[in-house]
């Protein structure tokens, strides 16, 4: 594994409902990776679009089998990071808590409220610890360079929009869904934590691409939310994001720059170095490569 990121990019893409066939991409190679963290949600899908390089994973795995709950969100993000990824981008299904952002729309999540209660969180734990900030969970850099993509996409766009995370896998109800909106939420989804949690522990710069497919359950006038609507309301909009992806990859500069997230662990490792334990040290030879992979 090597312990320096490209200076070319590289995006892995995590593809939720309704975009478990992926993105079309050149030279396409299907890849299983294996990880010390368990089975990922499926093989990758690796290929090129332009100059730029894509690398994807279902996130339910093939045919939608795998729920929020039991996705291996851990073994994910290592996998991803084990291909050489340099940032992580997220197509997710979301409930809109705001009249104006309506089914149809996508929005840029800047912001995390996590309610899951049954998910690994984070990759270190007893014999190396870690805290690393979370206090801006998305990537500034690459939620612009993919809100301006799904806009040139034909996609109506909503820069900002805060996520909350629930564990699923019922769908809120209607006191829950208005409490959510009084804590200040703007969407809702089942995946995003803890990915974007572990992304950050990774070093991987993440940003969600959110497509509304729903109201939730807080119009008086609704009715509950039904999957089926959720599918149909993503497939009309999968084509959009993959001319999203499409864009992104014509708009990104030749050279990746580094940004402060691809050192987010220099000062996070509270662990002495000789009270680590070398068994948790070399299983994070991918997730902290830079730290504890083998140097080039
Ligand atoms: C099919 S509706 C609920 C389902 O859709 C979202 O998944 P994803 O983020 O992978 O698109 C939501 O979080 C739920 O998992
Ligand atoms: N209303 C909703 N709640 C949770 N996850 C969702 N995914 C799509 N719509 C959703």
């Amino acid at each position: 594994m090597r312990a320096e990121k490209s200076p070319f990019w590289h995006i892995g893409v995590l593809g939720g409902s309704g975009l478990a066939a992926g993105i079309e991409l050149e030279d396409a190679q299907e890849i299983e990776v294996a990880s010390p963290f368990g089975k990922p949600s499926g093989p990758v899908t690796t290929g090129r679009i332009g100059n730029v390089r894509f690398t994807f994973l279902a996130r339910h795995g093939a045919g939608h089998a795998i729920p929020p709950s039991e996705i291996n969100y851990r073994a994910n993000i290592d996998v991803l990071k084990r291909c050489g990824v340099t940032d992580v981008v997220s197509l997710s299904a979301i409930g809109s808590l705001r009249e104006d952002m309506a089914p149809g729309h996508m929005v840029m999540v800047d912001q995390f409220i996590d309610r899951t209660s049954q998910r690994t969180n984070s990759f270190f734990g007893t014999g190396l610890v870690a805290h690393v900030s979370m206090a801006d969970p998305t990537c500034a850099r690459l939620r612009e360079a993919l809100g301006e993509a799904a806009s040139l996409a034909g996609g109506h766009v909503h820069t900002t929009g805060t996520y909350v995370c629930i564990e699923g896998p019922q769908f809120s109800s209607r006191a829950e869904s208005r409490m959510y909106q009084a804590w200040g939420a703007d969407v809702i989804g089942m995946t995003a934590m803890p990915e974007a949690r572990l992304a950050r522990e990774a070093e991987l710069p993440y940003a969600t691409l959110g497509m509304v497919t729903d109201y939730d359950c807080w119009r008086e006038e609704e009715e509950g939310v039904e999957v089926s609507h959720v599918l149909e309301v993503m497939h009309k909009n999968a084509e959009i994001a993959r001319k999203t992806v499409r864009e992104l990859a014509r708009g990104l500069p030749e050279r990746r720059e580094p940004v402060g997230i691809d050192t987010a662990l220099e000062y996070a490792l509270i662990t002495a170095p000789d009270a680590r334990d070398p068994a948790l040290v070399r299983r994070l030879d991918a997730v902290a490569c830079r730290l504890f992979g083998e140097k080039d």
